[in-house]
């Protein structure tokens, strides 16, 4: 939720389950408050359309868009790579993948306020995003092959696994080819919390698969 200070944003991040990434889409407002009101805690404007890659100045419009959606639901709002936009956008968290801005290039830019999540996709990287400084969470994965990250092998849930039994203290989320049918897999290898794209984007109605995307991660 856009305003907050970077000590509360860590503690919504530690509550946090459900992950959302999603493009810009034609009903990206309604699409976001659906998600949100299901029970989505964090959403993340991840445009990736081949061949037709934002401006800064549209990545902004739609961060807006997502940011007073993200004030009426209490729920943070994060930015893909670009720590400029992050900041311009007034967003909670950066994420950064492996090849993305170093952390502390990130970090003089950002300053303290704004959490940096990095994406893992072995031991030593999950190892790694656990300990270095100036990060907040970090995410493992593809936990299956996907197409929304063409090209990237999945070292599956063994990473999962291996993450879980190393007990990191920051928060870290299982990502990548996870849906309602495969999530009790996801945690029984140890996640707590996931990170998906089109279990929420492609579902006929979101915020029912959110709704059970949510429940399974929170059970009573
Ligand atoms: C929350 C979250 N986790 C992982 C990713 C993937 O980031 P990256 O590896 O940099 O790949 P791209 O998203 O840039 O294709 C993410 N964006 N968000
Ligand atoms: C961005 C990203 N990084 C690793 S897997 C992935 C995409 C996950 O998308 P989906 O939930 O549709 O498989």
């Amino acid at each position: 939720m856009p305003g907050l200070d970077g000590d509360q944003i860590r503690r919504r991040l530690a509550d946090a389950r459900l992950y959302l990434c999603t493009g810009t889409r034609p009903d990206l407002a309604e699409f976001a408050g659906e998600a949100l009101a299901g029970g989505v805690d964090v959403i993340q404007l991840r445009d990736k359309r081949a061949g037709a890659p934002l401006e800064a100045a549209e990545e902004l419009a739609a961060l807006r868009t997502l940011a007073e959606v993200c004030a009426e639901h209490d729920a943070l709002l994060s930015v893909n790579d670009r720590a400029d936009i992050a900041l311009a956008a007034g967003a909670d968290i950066l994420h950064l993948g492996q090849d993305d801005l170093p952390v502390p290039v990130a970090r003089r830019i950002l300053g303290a306020e704004i959490v940096i999540g990095r994406s893992t996709h072995d031991v030593a990287q999950a190892t790694a995003a656990a300990a270095e400084p100036g990060v907040d969470y970090f995410c493992t994965g593809p936990c299956w092959p996907t197409p929304t990250k063409p090209g990237r092998s999945a070292p599956g849930l063994p990473l999962v696994r291996a993450t879980a039994a190393a007990a990191p203290a920051r928060p870290w989320f299982a990502i990548g080819g996870i849906d309602e049918a495969r999530l009790p897999e996801v945690l029984a290898a140890g996640a707590t919390r996931v990170v998906v794209v089109r279990a929420i984007t492609e579902a006929p109605d979101p915020r029912a698969a959110a709704t059970r995307l949510s429940a399974a991660l929170r059970p009573r």
